[in-house]
């Protein structure tokens, strides 16, 4: 049986939860700690999980989440987990705003070649302006204009990869011959942001170029992720939502000539289980008594580029904010205004739903089973991507106790579809440009 429904898991050290990292079963070092990484992923693995997922940032200060403090790289990480491990699709978050194209090209393809064709490249844009001070710049390109990088910034990338035909190289020991010229190709890309004349110098991976993984959610964003993304992820917060974005990435990716089911779409899934209505109260409740009204404006804060929230009476109605926010987080700033008018919501609640806030996969393992089933059955998603409060027993739960429940009811199997990553999310091997 193929699996119906699919998980991806986020690997953010200790968890989702910005104080995650004093919850008793994860070590406070699991940002850092690559015993703690190892183990979550060959947890994931043994349960047929799809792909781990990292993500990441390139700016930090006092007022952000403890454990981004102190975190692994994470085509580094990737580079770690790849040999030992033999299925599970590897997805790092690379910023196509910081990052030169022809070195990310060589390390993602690095990655795939070295798992056999398992690598994924979430492609970001960068929210935060502070990013702009460590990499020599002056200024931080603004929101709009970062689509445009990136767009560039891709193209020139998966020009790169295809540097190559897959029969380029002979290696023929004996005739001496160890590549054939005429399936070598120079890429010499100019554009508005890149001058790149290529080859790479490595050959593709058995599942030709690494995935796509997109999630920016702002029109701009999604008109980016319907262009380019084998996958996507979305924050969802019901499942009309998710239907309409489910249904708005596949109609945008057949108005560009894209076969829909070529783009998958995976929600976050922050799972709150427990074995009765009486714990996963309790679960709740444990996470939300992690943080405080300060430590909640301060992770609301960087949302909008590290706005300072203290500033206003945090139980009057949540504060015009004109446009702050929408050169860093854009989408994700627009939904937090909109939710606070809309339901006329204090400072004080926005912050601290937003540090922890309830989850449509909340309830009873047979619940949340049954909740994920009629997400996939009705256009919601075609899998999740797993980002846990704390990646400890609410992790462990959900494989240990909703994960059966799932191949009981033969949405689930925990064996791999194939070799690769394509293979596991059922997309086609990517040909290459010039042997088509
Ligand atoms: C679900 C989701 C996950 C994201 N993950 C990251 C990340 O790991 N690192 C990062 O720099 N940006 C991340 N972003 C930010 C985007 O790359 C983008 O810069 C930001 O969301 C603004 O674009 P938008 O308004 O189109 O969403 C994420 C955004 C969303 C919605």
């Amino acid at each position: 049986m193929s699996k119906k429904v699919q998980f991806g898991v986020m690997l953010h050290g200790p968890g989702g939860h910005m104080n995650a990292w004093r919850s008793a079963d994860v070590p406070s070092d699991a940002s850092v700690n690559f015993e703690h990484y190892k183990n979550i992923t060959l947890k994931a693995e043994d349960a047929g999980f799809s792909f781990i997922f990292v993500a990441d940032g390139l700016f930090i200060n006092d007022k952000s989440i403890p454990h981004f403090l102190s975190r692994f790289e994470p085509l580094t990480l990737l580079g770690a987990l790849a040999p030992i491990t033999s299925h599970i699709g590897l997805v790092a978050t690379v910023s196509t705003s910081y990052s030169e194209p022809f070195t990310i090209a060589r390390q993602l393809a690095t990655v795939d070649m070295m798992s056999g064709g398992r690598a994924g490249w979430n492609v970001v844009t960068s929210p935060l302006e502070g990013s702009a001070k460590n990499f020599s710049k002056d200024k931080h390109p603004e929101h709009s204009l970062r689509y445009d990088i990136a767009d560039e910034h891709l193209s020139v990338v998966q020009g790169l990869w295809d540097s190559w035909e897959d029969d380029a190289f002979i290696r023929n020991k004996e005739s001496g011959q160890y590549f054939d010229k005429d399936k070598m190709h120079e890429l010499n890309y100019e554009g508005e942001f890149f001058k790149i004349s290529g080859p790479l110098n490595i050959e593709r991976s058995p599942q030709g170029q690494p995935i796509i993984f997109q999630a920016g959610a702002s029109p701009k964003g999604s008109a980016f992720a319907a262009r380019n993304a084998d996958a996507v992820f979305t924050h969802a917060g019901t499942l009309e939502k998710a239907q309409k974005t489910y249904a708005d990435l596949r109609k945008q990716a057949a108005d560009n000539g894209r076969n829909p089911d070529e783009i998958k779409v995976f929600p976050t899934l922050q799972p709150i289980v427990g074995k009765d209505e009486q714990e996963v109260r309790e679960r709740y409740e444990y996470i939300k008594n992690l943080v405080t009204v300060e430590e909640a404006l301060a992770y609301l804060g960087r949302y909008f580029d590290h706005h300072d929230f203290t500033q206003y009476d945090v139980d009057a109605p949540f504060p015009e904010l004109g446009d702050i926010g929408k050169n860093s987080f854009q989408s994700t700033t627009d939904d937090i205004k909109a939710r606070a008018k809309e339901n006329n919501m204090t400072l004080r609640e926005v912050a601290l739903e937003e540090t922890t806030r309830e989850s449509p996969f909340m309830g009873t393992y047979e619940e949340v089973a049954d909740q994920i089933i009629e997400w996939i059955e009705n256009n919601g998603a075609d899998g999740f991507v797993l980002t846990p409060h704390i990646l400890g027993d609410f992790f462990h739960d959900f494989i240990d106790k909703v994960v059966p429940i799932l191949v009981e009811k033969g949405y689930y199997d925990t064996s791999y579809e194939g070799k690769t990553l394509r293979d596991e999310l059922g997309l086609p091997f990517k040909e290459n440009r010039y042997s088509k």
